[in-house]
């Protein structure tokens, strides 16, 4: 049964949620739904809620989650975190009614989007389950995703984070607005061009499509397998996946080796290799 999550909240303004429709819901959250989620709340699940605007990250919303994610970060019984959004949209980009007017002094003075990354640097990990519109990847899929390849199977020290689609059969409609890296999100704004989700998976965005009624599930059920596993040694393989990413070759098996050789200090791996050997579930203490 989902938990609900106790969270201030802050808005932004949009046409129809300056109306009533619009109002704080009595969690504290205007522009999410959080709650913990999976059958031992392990789980930890943000769902981002502002249909008159498709999502749009605006501030509010963008702090809102910071606020969420913190709250899963610090909560020692949340083992992964899923993103998801409404029936259309994941998340229409940034806000561009909050956009349109702003000068560079704003931006780069007021440190514009300064806070986004958070949804970057958390360290449990993080599925982005994808339902409909997710328009500029570099912030609404890649960013919302930090972890965004399945690597190998998920055991105590290679667990996978995958960004989830449905497929864009179920309804007709469910599609993925193209917006893959940075020169593609310049395409996706100057073309409007769409791809579906099996050519966002083909593309390597996405690692599993699922149709729409069985999408949160399966990314629930997936966030819960990750969570079972050891926090700690988890923790340590998406910064080990993270590095390899952000730095050289080199580097990123240089640091892959020594936090593998970091989980030699932890009842974890012990626990973990112990009940691969005695061919039973392990039992991890997060130690
Ligand atoms: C990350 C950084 C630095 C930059 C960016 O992200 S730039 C923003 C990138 N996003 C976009 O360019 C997407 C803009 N939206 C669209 O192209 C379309 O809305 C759509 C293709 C996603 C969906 O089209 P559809 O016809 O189905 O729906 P609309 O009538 O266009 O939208 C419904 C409702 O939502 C408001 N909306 C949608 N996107 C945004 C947005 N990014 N910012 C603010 N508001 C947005 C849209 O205005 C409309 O509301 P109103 O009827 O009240 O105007």
């Amino acid at each position: 049964v989902p938990v609900p999550v106790l969270l201030a909240a802050r808005g932004c303004s949009s046409a129809g949620e300056r109306g009533s429709g619009r109002r704080e819901r009595p969690s504290g959250q205007r522009f999410l739904q959080v709650q913990k989620a999976g059958s031992k709340g392990s789980v930890g699940l943000i769902r981002l809620q502002r249909p008159q605007a498709l999502n749009a990250l605006c501030e509010g919303l963008m702090a809102e989650l910071r606020r969420a994610l913190d709250a899963f970060e610090a909560d020692a019984q949340v083992g992964a975190i899923v993103i998801t959004g409404s029936d259309k949209a994941f998340a229409a980009g940034a806000d561009i009614k909050e956009m349109q007017g702003k000068s560079f002094q704003q931006c780069y003075g007021g440190a514009f989007l300064a806070g986004w990354d958070r949804v970057a640097t958390v360290r449990k990990p993080t599925i982005a389950a994808v339902n409909g519109y997710a328009v500029s990847v570099p912030v609404s899929l890649r960013a919302l995703c930090r972890v965004p390849h399945a690597r190998g199977r998920d055991s105590w020290r290679s667990p996978p984070a995958v960004p989830i689609t449905p497929s864009p059969g179920a309804g007709g409609t469910q599609r993925l607005t193209r917006a893959v890296g940075k020169s593609l999100a310049m395409e996706m704004v100057l073309t409007g061009e769409r791809i579906s989700a099996a050519e966002a998976k083909a593309a390597g965005l996405v690692s599993k499509v699922f149709p729409v009624d069985k999408l949160l599930d399966a990314a629930i059920s997936c966030a819960e397998k990750i969570a079972s596993n050891s926090k700690l040694v988890v923790a340590m393989a998406k910064e080990s996946v993270n590095a390899a990413f952000e730095t050289t070759l080199a580097e990123g098996n240089r640091t892959e080796k020594r936090l593998f050789y970091a989980t030699f200090a932890t009842d974890d791996r012990k626990e973990g290799m112990t009940a691969f050997v005695e061919k039973r579930k392990a039992n991890f203490t997060d130690s």
